[in-house]
């Protein structure tokens, strides 16, 4: 049900005269990794083309780490880099081409808007709006990018995507996703979301060492605790909250869940720790800051051979999916057939786009 203050007959009508109709579902298109670059800087601009066909989606940020003085630059970078960049973007596109705009209460984001939609309009797939409170702020991108697509002549809707990174925007995280027929997915912002809980942070994403439990401290035979004992300690996962909660509202709405930055760049193996939980947790994927963190999503957020061999077997043992069966020793029914299909359902999709895995996926038919 949308949260919308349209009323249900409304929901699905273009907000400008001449816009085109909202999308009734929103397309399932792989965003293993969402890549952030900034179209102001040459030697991050000059890697953009040889990136296409290599990343699920190419992101020219326009917002925050770009500096003041260049946002004009970057804007006007990357009008000329989707411009000049083949294959880049557009339904069709392996590669889509999203920007991240800057704040709505900035003086920039109207420039962003009326430069990029006249002139890369049908090639944009997605818009992301960074700092978003409310669905009060998805009904003004909503209303202003129907009348540049009218204005535009174009033929498809953009897609709006809200960044998670207030407190009131976790407040009211059900009403921005239900927000409007464009809304394609949320990500967590977790840097800007730990300034504005006034959490005691430094980081961009990952955990810290001082969220811990303890072990209980042990008792001798007198039964006395020694809480100066040696004991083991169990870093927890600081946005384990944030993201379940992230994923519960996208699923209600059928739009999809992202984790977002991980910006300890030399930490490989925490930033997969990282994906992994949001991936488990039912994100279908993340940003990625620098080309190395790329392949770390593309990795994370492809179910693994072993697990679509599994998926598979348990799809080909329940039949015609009704009742229950016993596979190497454990249960399987309706419930756990139905996880599978999401994981199988993944795996077609990416193999469509990805040919080492769909090698990888078709080996298992064979072995
Ligand atoms: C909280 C938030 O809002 S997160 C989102 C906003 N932040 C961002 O978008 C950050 C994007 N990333 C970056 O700015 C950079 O990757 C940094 C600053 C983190 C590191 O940059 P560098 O110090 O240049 O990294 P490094 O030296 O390892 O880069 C190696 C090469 O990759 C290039 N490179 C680095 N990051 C990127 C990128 N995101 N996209 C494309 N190329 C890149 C560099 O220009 C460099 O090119 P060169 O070999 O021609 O010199
Ligand atoms: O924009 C991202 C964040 O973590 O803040
Ligand atoms: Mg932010």
């Amino acid at each position: 049900m949308p949260t919308s203050s349209r009323s249900a007959k409304d929901f699905f009508r273009p907000l400008a005269v001449g816009a085109p109709e909202p999308l009734r579902e929103v397309p399932a298109r792989p965003s293993r990794a969402i890549h952030f670059f900034d179209p102001s800087n040459e030697k991050m601009a000059a890697k953009i083309p040889q990136m296409v066909g290599t990343v699920d989606v190419l992101l020219g940020n326009l917002e925050d780490a770009v500096k003041a003085d260049s946002k004009e630059a970057a804007r006007t970078g990357l009008v000329r880099i989707a411009q000049d960049t083949e294959g880049l973007g557009g339904p069709e596109a392996k590669t889509q081409l999203w920007t991240r705009i800057n704040a709505l209460d900035s003086p920039w984001v109207l420039e962003d808007l009326t430069t990029l939609i006249p002139a890369i309009g049908h090639q944009l797939d997605v818009v992301m709006v960074p700092k978003v409170q409310g669905a009060e702020d998805i009904h003004y991108v909503d209303r202003i990018l129907a009348q540049l697509e009218a204005r535009a002549g174009l033929d498809r809707p953009i897609l709006v995507h809200a960044i998670l990174e207030t407190a009131r925007g976790m407040a009211n995280v059900e009403e921005i996703c239900g927000a409007s027929p464009r809304m394609q997915g949320l990500s967590l912002g977790p840097a800007d979301l730990a300034a504005d809980r006034r959490m005691k942070t430094t980081r961009v994403g990952g955990g810290h060492p001082g969220y811990l439990v303890r072990q209980d401290p042990p008792r001798d035979d007198l039964g006395v605790t020694h809480v100066d004992a040696e004991r083991r300690t169990f870093q927890q996962d600081l946005w384990h909250y944030t993201i379940a909660r992230m994923v519960d509202a996208c699923a209600m709405h059928g739009i999809y869940p992202y984790y977002g930055p991980f910006g300890d760049i030399a930490d490989t193996v925490a930033c997969e720790d990282q994906f992994r939980n949001a991936f488990l947790l039912g994100c279908v994927g993340t940003w990625s800051l620098h080309p190395k963190q790329i392949a770390i999503a593309n990795r994370v957020f492809s179910p693994s051979v072993e697990d679509i061999a599994h998926a598979r077997r348990v799809v080909a043992a329940m039949g015609d999916g009704t009742g229950a069966v016993m596979l190497d020793g454990k249960m399987e029914d309706d419930a756990s057939l139905k996880q599978c299909l999401v994981m199988v359902e993944l795996a077609e999709q990416l193999a469509a786009i990805d040919p080492e895995l769909a090698r990888a996926y078709a080996a298992i038919e064979e072995a």
